[in-house]
């Protein structure tokens, strides 16, 4: 869908106090697919958080052999007779990764350890400290202990050869990194990151490291901005630095960016206030839509197409400039469409069900976002407490969260002991 089409769509709602839904709808809709065609096969080592540009089939079976999961002894299980000890003579020894044994007669076991390939002719182990020695060359195994097929590992157990090991479009954890490995491979398909262009815009903001001058404040959304996409480990970060409110330096900066980057994200100067230029210099550079979301904090929020002179395009978040409204519109708007764009499939997030310690004043009719602190109540479940003062400038309060607590657009307040969600920043930031 494109721009034009959303802005027509938006044409039935309030575009002053639109629903974060269908916002989050909008723009899931406007996301550009991937380019598959620039994907690029990496070592194992550097895949961390990119995202699988294929499926990824299992050319073998894994593990490559019927093995052991036990040290102790195998043998066929039909020797088990109920309510009767089974006696066994020991043939040999079996090691991991040695060739399995050859046949071995009946009545006999072979001593295992774990991880050796089975004798084909066994199917059974008993663990060591669970069989009775008799002298040095048999063992007894008490009545009813073991099922036939007890501690043996088929091949193919864990992956099946032909099978989907991962999904294109995965996100690559450390598990799916050693699950690679397991099928041989050190090398594979990722798309390339995506590329996202910060810059800050405001008059007031002075970089970190400069001394500051009567009515400034240090600029620190560009240093969270990146920290979050670091975060998301399949993004290239172009930081475009600080930008000057003036029309100008604006243009010039959103040029850059528009030509170097996928996505273009700026914070600052998207509210209607006497010195936003960013907002006009957006309008004349691209088609944008500003809306005003029915959520808190980050009410006001320019989403857009940044166009380039070969007809392509460039995607623009314009998120608000207060601190606090940046981080959460980055989780409630932009986290997820990057992750689209970059190639992935991302789960939803997982919220925490936790007690509110005290009672939460909220008007149904918008998302609020409060940042909270978690914590293991008395009865060992969850419970939450907000870090006080909400105020969107007030940066701190979200250093000392651990997670944010998600009051739903339908829902009113709150009683102290009611259930609510939490999104922990373990699974955010
Ligand atoms: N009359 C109205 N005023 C405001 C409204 C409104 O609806 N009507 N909305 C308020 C809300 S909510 C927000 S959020 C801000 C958003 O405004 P802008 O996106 O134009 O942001 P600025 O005015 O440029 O900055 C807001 C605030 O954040 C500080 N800031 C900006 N950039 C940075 C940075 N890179 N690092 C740290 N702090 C930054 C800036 O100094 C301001 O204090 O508008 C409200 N006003
Ligand atoms: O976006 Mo503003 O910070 O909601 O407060």
């Amino acid at each position: 869908m494109s721009l034009q089409e959303i802005a027509t769509r938006l044409a039935g709602y309030d575009a002053e106090d639109l629903h974060l839904d269908l916002a989050r709808d909008f723009i899931a809709q406007a996301l550009p697919a991937p380019d598959a065609s620039q994907a690029e096969r990496l070592p194992l080592r550097s895949v961390l958080g990119r995202v699988l540009a294929e499926d990824l089939i299992s050319g073998i079976d894994v593990p490559a052999h019927d093995n052991s999961a036990m040290d102790g002894y195998a043998f066929r299980g039909a020797e088990m007779q109920p309510g009767l000890t089974t006696t066994l003579r020991i043939a040999g020894l079996s090691l991991a990764g040695e060739l399995p044994a050859a046949e071995l007669p009946a009545g006999h076991c072979q001593r295992i350890m774990t991880g050796a390939v089975m004798p084909p002719c066994l199917d059974t182990v008993v663990p060591q400290e669970l069989a009775q020695h008799l002298g040095e060359h048999s063992i007894q195994i008490p009545a009813d202990l073991l099922k036939a097929g007890a501690n043996r590992r088929k091949a193919g157990e864990d992956l099946a050869q032909g099978q989907v090991a991962l999904a294109a479009g995965r996100l690559l954890k450390a598990p799916d990194i050693g699950l690679i490995a397991s099928l041989g491979q050190i090398e594979t398909l990722v798309f390339p990151r995506l590329r996202v262009a910060l810059l800050s815009t405001g008059n007031e903001l002075c970089a970190p490291g400069q001394p500051l001058q009567s009515g400034q404040i240090y600029d620190s959304n560009r240093y969270t901005l990146t920290a979050l996409l670091q975060r998301l480990g399949c993004i290239e970060v172009i930081d475009l630095g600080l930008v000057q409110d003036e029309p100008q330096a604006l243009r010039q900066a959103f040029a850059e960016g528009t030509a170097r980057a996928d996505v273009l994200i700026t914070t600052g100067g998207v509210s209607a206030g006497d010195a936003d230029h960013t907002r006009q210099v957006m309008a004349v550079m691209g088609d944008v839509l500003f809306w005003k979301l029915a959520m808190r904090p980050g009410r006001p929020a320019a989403i857009g197409q940044m166009r380039r002179a070969d007809g392509s395009s460039a995607l623009l978040f314009g998120l608000p400039g207060n601190p606090v409204a940046v981080m959460v519109t980055f989780y409630a708007l932009v986290r997820e469409a990057l992750l689209r764009m970059a190639g992935a499939r991302p789960e939803p997030l997982p919220l925490l069900r936790a007690a509110s310690v005290k009672a939460i004043r909220k008007k149904p009719g918008r998302t609020e976002y409060q940042r909270g602190i978690v914590s293991r109540a008395a009865d060992g479940g969850w419970q939450v407490e907000t870090t006080g003062d909400q105020g969107s400038g007030i940066l701190s309060s979200m250093s000392r969260a651990n997670g944010l607590i998600v009051l739903n657009h339908g829902q009113g307040g709150l009683a102290a002991g009611a259930a609510v969600d939490v999104l922990p920043f373990d699974a955010l930031m």
